[in-house]
């Protein structure tokens, strides 16, 4: 996966701090990685080593202080505000542990809304296409509080997928959802990257979440210090058991 000529998602020295003066605090410090096309990648570690601030730098909600972000090819880092928004539009789903469905709107209603949003439309038979392909094909014209949350979070999946993005993000995915629900979630996160050949790459304190990736990265006080590739739920934990070490 290393040769890969052009990642989905290309980290290069990215380094973030918050504030500045004595209470600046350095979260990420020149964490540099490729994120192959068509992979699926988990990013872990103790709380505040910095997981979430990568994840919103490498999706272009918050800027780097250092470094640069590409995203299929396009320089984050060198792009307006208005610029960022429209790519985030159209090239970066996003999958949130809450869910972040609107209640007055049908599950097709929510799958749609980034497409009504974007003034796109999706190639004919996709929306059918993402539904039946995560099971929830009998449930679209239903409201969020009448699905499970297993099936809500395949609604927002789907939503994260409608405008075909470069990359899925997803923070925490299962971190509202019992193991059982869980685990569908991630078999729905599988097939994505295997089936539709997307890349996703999710956030989660879970090493047995992050054992369905292809990669595993490891994050100690901002800094990237291990990558495991076809991980294990022993070789995942053995790992942050030593960095907490
Ligand atoms: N907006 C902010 N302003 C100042 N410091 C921040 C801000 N956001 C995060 N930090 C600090 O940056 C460091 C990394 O935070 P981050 O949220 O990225 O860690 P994390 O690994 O996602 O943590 P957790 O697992 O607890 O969610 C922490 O020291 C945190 O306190």
């Amino acid at each position: 996966m290393n040769v890969d000529p052009e990642p989905a998602v290309l980290l290069d020295g990215v380094g973030k701090v918050y504030g500045t003066g004595p209470s600046a605090v350095t979260a990420l410090h020149e964490v540099s990685h490729g994120f192959p096309r068509g992979s699926f990648t988990a990013v872990m570690g103790p709380s505040g080593s910095g997981k979430t601030t990568l994840l919103q730098c490498a999706a272009g909600l918050i800027r780097p202080t250092a470094g640069s972000v590409r995203v299929g090819g396009a320089d984050l880092t060198t792009l307006t505000e208005a610029e960022l928004s429209r790519l985030r539009g159209r090239r970066i789903g996003f999958v949130f542990q809450a869910f972040n469905l609107l209640p007055a709107l049908t599950a097709r209603e929510n799958i749609e809304l980034p497409l009504r949003l974007t003034g796109t439309r999706a190639r004919p038979g996709w929306v059918e296409e993402l539904v039946r392909r995560t099971g929830i094909a009998d449930q679209v014209n239903r409201r969020p509080h009448e699905l499970s949350g297993g099936q809500q979070q395949r609604v927002a999946i789907c939503r994260a997928l409608v405008a075909q993005p470069e990359v899925v993000f997803a923070d925490e995915p299962t971190g509202n959802l019992d193991t059982r629900s869980g685990q569908e979630v991630l078999t729905q996160l599988r097939l994505v990257v295997d089936v539709l050949g997307q890349t996703v790459i999710m956030v989660t304190h879970d090493p047995a979440v992050a054992s369905r990736a292809d990669r595993v990265l490891i994050l100690s006080d901002g800094r990237l210090t291990d990558v495991i590739d076809a991980p294990t739920t022993a070789r995942i934990s053995t790992a942050l058991t030593h960095r907490a070490g």
